[in-house]
């Protein structure tokens, strides 16, 4: 296991009830982007923020430079002094959606169809075998990341949910829940940023290091 997982729980020794489920999230995501997938993000209120936060962290450079590999920088120089600008500007990227930003989509679907299913047509629209779904619920009841997982399921996405101590419907249903042993929505939040923050540092050193 590496130095920054064990970082974690020296960090944070209140979260080593979730040390085995961390591990298993890191796993599957690892295996979903080295197999070609994407992963999909869903929560309310500040677990939306904490989407757009991992996105953030996935996408671009996070702790390491991740320059481009020397055949993907090629492809930019056809471009000639503008493509060696733009292969210098760009970053190694592990794929990552936050599907709480679409809101051209999202009130449209709420407004028209059902509140509860609006992640869970972008999980439909988005999804496949090959991608993880991520979800953040303090309660693990929301109905509309409820549904979301039960449709990732359905299109045989891998489903990790970030929740609380009782972890509520999402314990059930999702493949790797992980439940912070706290009871208060501030709380669990609190905690769930230290492990996205591993998780991400974990996935960037795995592939880009
Ligand atoms: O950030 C906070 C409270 O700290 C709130 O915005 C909170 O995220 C919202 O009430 C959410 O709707 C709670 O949903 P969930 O975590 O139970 O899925």
């Amino acid at each position: 296991m590496s130095a920054i997982f064990e970082q974690l729980f020296a960090k944070y020794p209140d979260l080593q009830p979730c040390r085995d489920a961390v591990w298993q999230a890191y796993e599957a995501m690892e295996a979903s982007f080295r197999r070609g997938g994407k992963m999909l993000l869903a929560g309310n209120g500040g677990s939306a923020a904490d989407c757009e936060h991992v996105v953030g962290e996935l996408m671009k450079g996070f702790m390491l430079k991740r320059t481009l590999p020397p055949a993907e920088r090629d492809k930019m120089l056809i471009h000639g002094e503008e493509g060696a600008y733009i292969a210098d500007r760009l970053q190694g990227a592990l794929p990552a959606i936050s599907l709480v930003s679409q809101s051209g989509l999202s009130t449209a679907f709420i407004n028209d169809v059902a509140a509860d299913m609006a992640v869970a047509q972008q999980v439909y629209g988005y999804g496949r075998p090959e991608d993880t779904l991520v979800v953040f619920s303090t309660s693990g009841n929301s109905a509309n990341v409820v549904r979301a997982v039960q449709v990732a399921k359905s299109l045989g996405m891998t489903t990790i949910g970030l929740t609380g101590r009782t972890g509520g419907r999402l314990k059930e249903l999702c493949d790797i829940a992980v439940c912070v042993p706290y009871d208060g929505t501030p709380d669990i939040q609190e905690r769930h940023l230290p492990i996205y923050h591993t998780l991400c540092m974990m996935l960037e050193e795995a592939f880009f290091a």
